[in-house]
């Protein structure tokens, strides 16, 4: 299949199908809110607008990279996200990369946000769909970040072969100047770096369940959706017990 590897400058026109993968660290944080029972994710273009949706809608959590700031309720971390109780409200997601890529590509009839915690499910996913040949947007260091190409090209290899080993991309993962930085991080005490956020951001299939992004009147959605647990399976077939408590 021919499959293609843009970074979301190098986007041209709307493709018919796109993975947007960002391993370390929005998409696991993303899956993890909704593990955690966010009903949905609203993708916003600054952290102003992120901050100004959550002032006019009561209830709603707004999350962004970086350090805690006033305003913000979360950040960016799985390690935090994972110990929070998070069900049936809206989170609005703000990052440097993975939110910009999935904007970025918004209009396209097929998007899905992905990293190693989802590859799995977002393959069955795109294969249950009959997506065909897939846009994989890869949000770091300009299209060259080795942990999200690595997880794309997970993601084709399983689209081509549901029992492709995710060792080898993960191992590239691991060694990625990203999980370098988070390490980093960690080492030099900034605030928004949990000490688990690397290993939660490198675990192949966790949850059974891809994200898909829609339109929603003038909000950009995030939410999970429902894979079939076999390649082989039909669009929806058979449902997660995990997603029936979303
Ligand atoms: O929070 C993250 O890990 C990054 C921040 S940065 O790009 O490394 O400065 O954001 P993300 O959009 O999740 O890559
Ligand atoms: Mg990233």
């Amino acid at each position: 299949m021919d499959h293609r590897y843009a970074g979301t400058a190098e986007l041209t026109g709307t493709p018919r199908v796109a993975v947007v993968v960002d391993v370390m660290r929005a998409f696991t944080v993303a899956a993890w809110a909704f593990a955690r029972g966010a009903a949905r994710i609203v993708l916003a273009a600054s952290e102003g607008e992120a901050l100004d949706l959550k002032r006019t809608r009561p209830g709603w959590l707004a999350l962004k990279d970086g350090a805690p700031a006033p305003g913000f309720d979360t950040v960016n971390s799985p390690g935090l996200v994972q110990a929070l109780d998070l069900r049936g409200r809206t989170v609005v997601q703000k990052t440097t990369a993975g939110t910009v890529g999935a904007l970025a590509v918004a209009d396209a009839p097929l998007v899905l946000c992905a990293g190693f915690v989802v590859a799995e499910a977002t393959a069955r996913f795109l294969r249950a769909s009959g997506a065909g040949a897939v846009t994989f947007v890869v949000t770091g260091e300009q299209g060259r970040a080795a942990e999200d190409l690595a997880c794309a090209e997970y993601i084709a290899h399983r689209l081509a072969d549901d029992t492709a080993d995710p060792a080898p991309y993960l191992r590239r993962a691991t060694a990625s100047r990203a999980a370098a930085d988070l390490a980093e991080g960690l080492r030099l005490g900034y605030r928004g770096v949990h000490p688990d956020d690397v290993a939660l951001c490198l675990e192949a299939g966790r949850f059974p369940f891809a994200m898909r992004v829609r339109r929603e009147g003038s909000l950009v959605v995030l939410r999970p959706t429902a894979a079939p647990h076999r390649s082989s399976d039909g669009p929806g077939a058979l449902f997660s017990p995990l997603l029936a408590t979303l």
